[in-house]
């Protein structure tokens, strides 16, 4: 069966047998949905009785906020490519006034809501009594289909996830009615929406009757962030969570604000009744409540969910489903394809590898040579453009002062350092006289590449980006470590005081403003290993790049 970009999975397993069910539930509706998988709650189709198929409406009770975690939870494990929804179109509770509205279109809304991906086919996991049922189904499947927009041509299909039945034999619990309100808070940052995030979105949705509050975090509350530089814009996180909601609870009133402090406005608006909170953030929702105290507003119920586990995380990436491991697992791999570079000869494909000083950036630099690539190191490429009797050696001094030598005539490098990092001025007028030498350098390495038969040169240079060089290279690599370690990384290694070392960072593009020029980003943050096999991934997708344009080369 050919595979469909976007999906409709109909359950129609009662609430309470569903949570056993859904793994391989969602297993199977992964071999044929690519994308985006919508899920449908419709407990029962009552084929049984021969009644028509019609909609069903769920009433928010505490089976279901479980069950959606758990659907976002397995989901995570055994579907993680799918963009996975729970749609809440058809919970209501038994008393609310659009129940009447809906009931009497006999469908969740009076016209059918259209999502952000039209679906192409509609799926189930009813499990027939006999072959003859499966016309039944198909057609109820295509009334569940009548609620959405879907795509003309909708297929629907059977689907026989391989469950253990004894396991799925249990008694129906008595259900225990969810306690919702009015308008419901809930924060974050929202980056790479997972199904951690989602979780938190669907519960809060079904807390909500009226109005859902979202404070995305920004600016300053992103500073302390693992690989922030990383993090997606505040725009397009907005963006996501709307499209999200969206679907999955169009009726509700949601507004998002930035949050620029861990309270935000939940210690403001007095409308606000309850804060979804995770075990993590449990203390900030207290905090909450302490300052609303102190501003004379009533205290929010704490509504607290479970933060979901990560099967697949490694050994260095927290236990729980994290946005900075997804971050994390970005590093070595292609952000932004590359420009093409018509002007620059195929091979040797040349990357230049930059990054801010003390960013570990030679380290990289090392792990790439012993894989095969020629490093061109344009430190030392520099400090040779000044040898005594160069060109640049006499321009320097006539530029800094004949004293900025030592005892053997060369140039104090260490003095130097002192008079340009810090001050923009001096600095361009020293670099207005070596980078057109460097450059000369490079070329003439790269050119050597050539004829050797290289295939890769990694341009190890520290300011690449501000040089303007990218035209020389085929790929940028940026290197990213938080400036309070690289700090501490310059003043150990190379004995200048934290003031220069914090001198010479500024001295340099942010991490943030070389990441939006970047192809590739690491990050020597962690243990040396994990650099390592962070680089072999780099090079290893490299390797894939090179051969797709070079297919002779494998
Ligand atoms: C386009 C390029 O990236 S070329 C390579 C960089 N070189 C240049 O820009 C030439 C100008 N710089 C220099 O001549 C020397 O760095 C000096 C004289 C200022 C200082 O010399 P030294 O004390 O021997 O220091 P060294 O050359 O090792 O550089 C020290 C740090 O300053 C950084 N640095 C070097 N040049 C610059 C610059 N132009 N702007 C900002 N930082 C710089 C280096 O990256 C290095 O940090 P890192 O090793 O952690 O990456």
């Amino acid at each position: 069966m050919s595979m469909f970009s976007t999906g409709i999975l109909v359950l129609t397993s009662p609430l309470h047998t569903l949570q056993l069910r859904i793994a391989p539930v969602l297993s199977s509706a992964a071999q044929l949905v690519e994308r985006t998988l919508y899920v449908h709650l419709h407990p029962g189709l009552n084929l049984v009785s021969g009644a028509q198929p019609r909609p069903v409406f769920i009433p928010p009770v505490v089976d279901l906020s479980a069950l959606i975690s758990r659907v976002y939870s397995n989901a995570a494990d055994v579907c993680g490519h799918l963009d996975v929804r729970v749609l809440l179109t058809n919970v209501c509770s038994p008393s609310s006034a659009c129940n009447e509205v809906q009931t009497a279109a006999n469908c969740p809304f009076p016209t059918p809501q259209c999502l952000s991906h039209s679906p192409a086919v509609v799926l189930t996991d009813f499990p027939l009594q006999d072959p003859g049922q499966s016309n039944q189904v198909t057609q109820c499947l295509k009334v569940t289909g009548h609620c959405y927009v879907c795509s003309p041509r909708l297929s629907s299909v059977l689907l026989h996830p391989q469950t253990k039945r004894k396991r799925l034999e249990q008694r129906e619990k008595k259900t225990q009615p969810l306690h919702t309100y009015s308008d419901v808070v809930v924060g974050g940052t929202f980056d790479r929406l997972h199904g951690a995030h989602k979780t938190l979105l669907n519960i809060s949705c079904l807390l909500a009757n009226r109005r859902l509050l979202i404070g995305v975090c920004d600016q300053a509350m992103l500073k302390k962030k693992v690989l922030k530089e990383l993090i997606e814009p505040y725009s397009l996180r907005v963006e996501r969570l709307q499209e999200f909601l969206q679907d999955v609870k169009p009726l509700i009133q949601v507004e998002i604000v930035p949050l620029e402090d861990p309270y935000g406005i939940s210690v403001a608006d007095p409308h606000l009744e309850c804060i979804v909170v995770s075990e993590e953030t449990k203390k900030g929702g207290e905090a909450v409540n302490k300052k609303r105290k102190e501003n004379g507003l009533s205290a929010l119920v704490l509504h607290e969910i479970q933060l979901l586990k990560d099967s697949h995380h490694s050994e260095t990436e927290e236990e729980k489903i994290s946005s900075s491991s997804l971050r994390s697992r970005l590093l070595g791999t292609l952000l932004s394809p590359p420009i093409d570079t018509p002007h620059l000869p195929a091979l040797p494909y040349v990357i230049g590898l930059t990054g801010g000083s003390g960013s570990g950036k030679s380290s990289i630099a090392r792990h790439l040579e012993a894989l095969g690539a020629i490093r061109i190191d344009c430190d030392q490429l520099g400090h040779e453009a000044y040898q005594p009797g160069t060109v640049a050696y006499h321009r320097v001094l006539e530029e800094f002062g004949s004293d900025l030598t030592n005892e053997d005539k060369t140039i104090n490098r260490r003095a130097l350092g002192r008079k340009v990092f810090g001050n923009k001025e001096r600095l361009k007028a020293l670099t207005d006289i070596v980078w057109p030498e460097i450059a000369l350098l490079v070329k003439d390495k790269i050119r050597q590449a050539k004829e050797d038969g290289k295939q890769v040169c990694v341009v190890d240079a520290a300011v690449l980006l501000e040089a303007g060089w990218t035209d020389m290279v085929h790929e940028v690599w940026v290197t990213i470590i938080p400036d309070e370690e690289a700090v501490t990384r310059i003043t150990e290694r190379d004995g200048v005081s934290s003031e220069d070392a914090l001198r010479r960072l500024q001295s340099q593009w942010s991490n943030a403003k070389q990441v939006e020029h970047a192809n590739v980003v690491l990050s020597t943050l962690w243990e040396p290993e994990v650099t390592r096999k962070q680089v072999l991934k780099a090079w290893n997708l490299l390797q894939k790049r090179i051969q797709l344009i070079h297919p002779l080369l494998s």
